[in-house]
C-alpha cells in the first residue's frame, strides 16, 4: 500500500493534478468526465484535483486495500469491528427490501421490523393525543437526553427536515452542563412534557446525570409516581434501562452491531419519527436504503460514495491537506457538519490498523465546516487566501421549500456555485494588477496592493446537486458519508468502529470528580491539575 501511495504521489506530480485551472482549460468535457449522478443526485467532482491517471491509481489501491470485499463482509455481518468483536450492521436498520442478514446464523430482520412497529405505534401515539401525561394532558414538548451518537444525529435530521415537521415541539439536552437541562426545562410544563433517555449503553455519565435531573423535575412537580408516564427509552441494554424505573411498553432496543453514529435509523431515531411522523421517517429510511444498494452495485466511476472516499483518501493521504470543510449551502443542514465531524472523526481518528501495528501514512483528516453563506462571512478568507489547502465540500438543493422567496433560494445558489469557482479559479497577479489599474490606481501603489489580492486557485473543492431536502434526500446523504467514512477506513486498513479515544478522558474524569468535589486531596496529579483545581476550590461558591 505504502508503495502505491507512493507511485500516486508521482502521477500526481507528473501529471500536474493539482493544476485543476489548467485541467479546466484544456478539456471543455471536465465536468461531463468528473461528475456522476444517481437520480436527482448529482455528484460533481471535477473541481478536484484529479485525472484519469490518479483515478486508476485510486482504483488500483482500492483493488490492493481489498475495498470492495470489505464493503461486502460488513454487508454479510461478519465481525469487522475486531476490538469490540462486533458485527457492523448499521445497513440492516434500512434493508427495505427485507434480505435476510445473519448475525450468529440469526436473520435480524424479523428484530428490526417489529422494533420498527413498535416506535411507529408509540411515535403516532404521541403525534396523535392519545398518549397522555398523568394528568390526562396531551403531550406538547418531547425531549431526548442523550450525547454523543445519541444526540447528534436527531437533533441534525430534526433540524434539516422542519418542514416535515407537525409532531409536538422537540428539544434536545446533551451536555453535563446544568445550563443545557436548566435552560430547556424552563421552557416545559411537566405535565405535557415526554423525555426521551436515550443511551447505547445507558451508562454515559452526561446522559444519567440529565436523566435523573428530569426524573426530578417530574416527580417533584407530579409526584413520583408520575413518572412512568412522562418517560421512555431507547438503548441495547435493557436491563439498565428497567432499573430506572421506565415501563417495557415504553423502551425501544437496539442492537451491539448498531454503532452510536450510525444509529440515527435506529430506536435512535425515535424523536425525529414523533416530530415527522412514521411514514416519512420510512422514507428516511429508504434515502439510506437507496445508496446501500447503489454502494453494493455500481461500479467504482459510479459509485458516488467510493468515489468520495478515494477522492477524500487522495486529498488526505496523498496530497496531505490536514482537513476538509464540510459547506452545505442549505441553512437546515447547519448541525450536518458537526454529525459528521462525530461520524468521520471518531470513526477514522486512529494510528493503528487492523493488524495492530502503526499506521504508515496519514489517516482521519480534521472535519469541520458551518453553512454557506455564514461561513463565507467568517472563515472563508483562510480556505481562499490561507496557508493549507482545505478540500471544500458543498452541498445545495435545486429548490428550496420556501417557493415564495425563490430569489433568496437563487442568491444561495449563485454564492455556492462562486465561491467552488473562486476556490478553482483563483485570480493572478496580473489580474489583480490589471483590476487595480483599471480604477485608476497608480502603478506603484497597485504593484504594493496587487499581491495581496491574488488567489492562487487551484482548490479543490467537491458539490452534491440534490432536488430538494426531503426524508429520502436526508437519509441519501447520511447513508453516501457513512460509506465514504468506510471506504477510507478500509484504504487506511484500520478499525472505524471502535472508539477507545474517548475513554482515557472519561476515566480521568471519573478520578477527579472527587478531587473537584473536595473529597479527596490533587496529590497524585500533576501540578498544573493540581493548580486548577485549587484556584477553582478557591473561588467555588
Ligand atoms: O449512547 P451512549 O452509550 O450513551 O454513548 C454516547 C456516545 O458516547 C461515545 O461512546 C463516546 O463518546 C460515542 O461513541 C457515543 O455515541
Amino acid at each position: 500500500m505504502k508503495a502505491l501511495v507512493e507511485s500516486l504521489k508521482a502521477s500526481a506530480r507528473e501529471t500536474d493534478a493539482t493544476d485543476i485551472r489548467a485541467a479546466f482549460a484544456a478539456d471543455p468535457n471536465r465536468f461531463s468526465r468528473f461528475s456522476t449522478r444517481l437520480d436527482d443526485l448529482l455528484f460533481d467532482y471535477s473541481k478536484c484535483a484529479v485525472n484519469d491517471r490518479v483515478l486508476e491509481g485510486l482504483e488500483a489501491l482500492a483493488k490492493a486495500a481489498g475495498v470492495e470485499e470489505k464493503r461486502d463482509a460488513m454487508f454479510r455481518g461478519d465481525i469487522i469491528n475486531i476490538t469490540e468483536e462486533r458485527a457492523v450492521l448499521h445497513t440492516a436498520l434500512r434493508n427495505r427490501g427485507n434480505r435476510p442478514v445473519l448475525v450468529g446464523g440469526k436473520d435480524v430482520m424479523p428484530d428490526v421490523n417489529a422494533v420498527l412497529e413498535a416506535m411507529g405505534g408509540f411515535a403516532e401515539d404521541v403525534r396523535s393525543g392519545s398518549l397522555k401525561g398523568a394528568t390526562g394532558r396531551e403531550i406538547t414538548d418531547v425531549v431526548n437526553i442523550g450525547i454523543g451518537g445519541s444526540d447528534l444525529g436527531p437533533v441534525m435530521a430534526t433540524l434539516a427536515l422542519a418542514p416535515f415537521h407537525d409532531g409536538p415541539r422537540l428539544h434536545f439536552v446533551s451536555n453535563v452542563d446544568g445550563a443545557h437541562i436548566a435552560d430547556t426545562l424552563k421552557l416545559l410544563d411537566p405535565e405535557t412534557s415526554l423525555f426521551i433517555v436515550a443511551s447505547k449503553t445507558f451508562t454515559t455519565i452526561e446522559t444519567m446525570t440529565n436523566a435523573a435531573t428530569a426524573r426530578a423535575f417530574i416527580a417533584d412537580k407530579l409526584g413520583e409516581a408520575a413518572v412512568g408516564n412522562h418517560f421512555a427509552a431507547v438503548s441495547t441494554a435493557l436491563d439498565k434501562v428497567s432499573a430506572f424505573g421506565i415501563d417495557a411498553s415504553r423502551v425501544f432496543g437496539f442492537w451491539d452491531w448498531v454503532g452510536g453514529r450510525y444509529s440515527i435509523w435506529s430506536a435512535i431515531g425515535l424523536p425525529l419519527m414523533i416530530a415527522i411522523g412514521k411514514k416519512d421517517f420510512g422514507r428516511f429510511l429508504d434515502g439510506g436504503h437507496a445508496i446501500d444498494e447503489h454502494f453494493r452495485g455500481a461500479p467504482v466511476r459510479e459509485n458516488i460514495p467510493m468515489l468520495l472516499g478515494l477522492i477524500g483518501f487522495y486529498h488526505r493521504t496523498v496530497l496531505g491537506y490536514p482537513s476538509r470543510a464540510i459547506l452545505p449551502y442549505d441553512q437546515r443542514l447547519s448541525r450536518f457538519p458537526a454529525y459528521l465531524q462525530q461520524l468521520d472523526m471518531e470513526s477514522n481518528g486512529k494510528a493503528v490498523t487492523l493488524d495492530s501495528t502503526p499506521v504508515e501514512f496519514a489517516t482521519g483528516p480534521v472535519v469541520w465546516g458551518e453553512p454557506g453563506t455564514n461561513g463565507q462571512h467568517a472563515f472563508y478568507q483562510l480556505i481562499h487566501q490561507g496557508t493549507d489547502i482545505i478540500p471544500a465540500e458543498f452541498m445545495i438543493a435545486a429548490n428550496g421549500h420556501e417557493k415564495t422567496l425563490r430569489h433568496q433560494h437563487e442568491l444561495l445558489i449563485a454564492n455556492c456555485l462562486a465561491q467552488s469557482e473562486a476556490l478553482m479559479k483563483g485570480r493572478t497577479l496580473a489580474e489583480a494588477k490589471a483590476q487595480l489599474t483599471a480604477k485608476g490606481m497608480d502603478e506603484a501603489k497597485a504593484n504594493r496592493i496587487a499581491p495581496h489580492r491574488v488567489f492562487t486557485g487551484n482548490r479543490p473543492s467537491l458539490t452534491f446537486v440534490y432536488d430538494q431536502l426531503d426524508p429520502f434526500a436526508l437519509g441519501r446523504l447520511i447513508a453516501l458519508y457513512e460509506h465514504r467514512v468506510f471506504v477510507e477506513g478500509a484504504l487506511f486498513n484500520i478499525n472505524s468502529f471502535d472508539q477507545w479515544g474517548v475513554e482515557l478522558g472519561k476515566e480521568l474524569a471519573t478520578g477527579l470528580l472527587p478531587v473537584v468535589e473536595g473529597k479527596e486531596s490533587a496529590e497524585g496529579h500533576d501540578s498544573s491539575t493540581a493548580g486548577l483545581v485549587a484556584a477553582i476550590l478557591q473561588a467555588a461558591r
